[in-house]
């Protein structure tokens, strides 16, 4: 599992390491981890060309300290210093190894420029010579130090001007910003360096699930399982008008997790899905619902009749205008930010700004597990515990996708998975399934449903 801290958890994480270790040791291993990082990105030191931008605190020291290491392995190293006071030791320590100081200039010419501008201490926002170091050196790959400056840690939001890098090195453990968008966006690829700290640190409100966490959530047949043991979804979208709608709901609840997988709808719906599915069964008893994509007027009737069955259900595109319907109960909402947007009054540009927040305000106010989907899509529960989806492609976003989603999400239900876990687990499956099937080019959404049995295969191999 990947784990996000926030910048007070590092905090006390790192005082109470360094209470254990001689002082500075925090600081070089970190810088040791950035060089190597630098020296990777650049195939080597000799020769090639490196600009540190310093700010006032630890961050610039670890830049510095860094640049030391560079310098020692062959690198022209100049450092532009931001502010009147820097780290000391570690500009004594650049100077030591050959490198130097220099005045921002345009049309510099460097092979990777190092953003030591501010870390977790950070501020959001650059500062005037910040934003000038950054123009004068535009064009040349970032790698910036614990986070690119400017961005929010611990929102990740981007409310102000702020470095946009290609790699970012951060240390200990991942805060919000590497994981959520906006921020995430502006990391490029992100290194984790291990300086220790894991010990110290307590569980995290803010995961990302790896592939071996999602191989360790689904549930294979057992030996003496039948149909029904291994749970049946019932899935409640499309209509005559948006017959496409309920094939592909169906598509992403068959991908076989689940033992059986109903229709109740439109009859001219189901003639369709059982041609495209012939697996697929009539209206009857389930152990999860999906509720609502394509389904206009019918929506209500729908999320009312799949709640009186009393088991978990997936709220999906027209039923999330009658969410409140299933508040507190089993479910998972699945809006993105327009959908969401009507259910909290609030500007779609504002959630976009900060989905963290605005998933965590909706999984408490509907007291649900809420799925807000993005290209790192935030799957928040009550209480403000989250993890966030890496996986996935830009191809992802393409008509039905959400619809695969909710039927996948349905399936995972129906295993027995809570609605945490099943939303989690289902957008990271969706996302690694789009990648997988994007491999040869673009893709539509019922090839993302045709990639799942695959992709489980891949992960479920012993
Ligand atoms: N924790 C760990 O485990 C380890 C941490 N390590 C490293 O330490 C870093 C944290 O260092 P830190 O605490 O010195 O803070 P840092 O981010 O350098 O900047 C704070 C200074 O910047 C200023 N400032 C604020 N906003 C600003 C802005 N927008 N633009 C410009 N300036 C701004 C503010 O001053 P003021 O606002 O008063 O002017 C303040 O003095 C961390 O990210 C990691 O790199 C590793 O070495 C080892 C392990
Ligand atoms: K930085």
């Amino acid at each position: 599992m990947l784990r996000a801290h926030t910048v007070e958890e590092v905090r006390a994480a790192e005082a109470a390491l360094m209470a254990t270790v001689p002082e500075g040791t925090l600081m070089q291993r970190a810088a040791y981890g950035l060089a190597n990082a630098v020296l990777d990105l650049l195939g080597g030191g000799y020769g090639r060309r490196v600009l540190l931008l310093v700010g006032p605190g630890h961050n610039g020291g670890d830049a510095l300290y860094a640049g030391a290491v560079l310098a020692r392995r062959g690198a022209l190293v100049e450092a532009w210093l931001l502010s009147t006071t820097v780290h000391e030791a570690g500009l004594a320590a650049l100077r030591t190894a050959g490198g130097r100081v220099g005045t921002p200039r345009a049309a510099v010419r460097f092979d990777v420029v190092v953003d030591g501008i501010v870390g977790i201490g950070g501020r959001p926002g650059l500062r005037d010579g910040a934003v000038e170091a950054l123009a004068a050196a535009a064009g040349i790959p970032v790698v910036a130090v614990d986070t690119p400056s400017g961005v929010d840690v611990d929102s990740g939001a981007t409310p102000g001007e702020h470095v946009e890098a290609d790699l970012t090195v951060t240390f200990g453990t991942h805060k919000a910003c590497h994981l959520l968008d906006p921020a995430a966006l502006a990391c490029g690829a992100v290194d984790l360096v291990d300086i220790g700290l894991d010990p110290f640190l307590p569980p995290a409100a803010i995961e990302a699930l790896q592939p071996e966490d999602v191989a360790a959530m689904l549930s294979l047949p057992d030996p003496d399982g039948h149909k029904y043991t291994r749970g049946v979804v019932g899935i409640r979208a499309g209509s005559d008008a948006y017959p496409g709608a309920g094939l592909l709901s169906v598509a992403g609840a068959a991908c076989g997790l689940a033992g059986m997988v109903r229709y109740d709808g439109d009859e001219s719906v189901l003639d369709l899905v059982r041609a495209a599915h012939p697996e697929v069964v009539g209206p009857g008893r389930v152990q999860a619902w999906v509720v609502g994509s394509g389904s206009a007027a019918a929506a209500e009737p729908a999320l009312r009749d799949a709640l009186a069955d009393d088991v978990p259900v997936v709220v999906d595109a027209d039923a999330l205008a009658f969410a409140d319907l299933a508040r507190g109960r089993d479910a998972v909402l699945t809006p993105h930010a327009g959908e969401l947007s009507r259910m909290l009054g609030v500007d779609r540009e504002e959630i976009e700004a900060e989905p963290l927040a605005h998933a965590r305000a909706a999984a408490d106010r509907y007291d649900a597990v809420v799925l807000l989907k993005g290209r790192h899509t935030v799957v928040a529960r009550p209480g403000g515990r989250v993890r966030v989806t890496t996986t996935g492609t830009p191809w992802l976003a393409t008509a039905g996708a959400g619809d695969v989603l909710g039927g996948l999400v349905g399936a995972l239900l129906a295993t027995g998975l809570d609605p945490f876990d099943a939303a989690s687990v289902g957008s990271w499956l969706h996302g690694a399934a789009a990648t997988l099937a994007s491999q040869d080019g673009p893709i539509v959404a019922g090839d993302v449903a045709a990639a799942l049995p695959d992709l489980i295969a891949s992960l479920t191999a012993p």
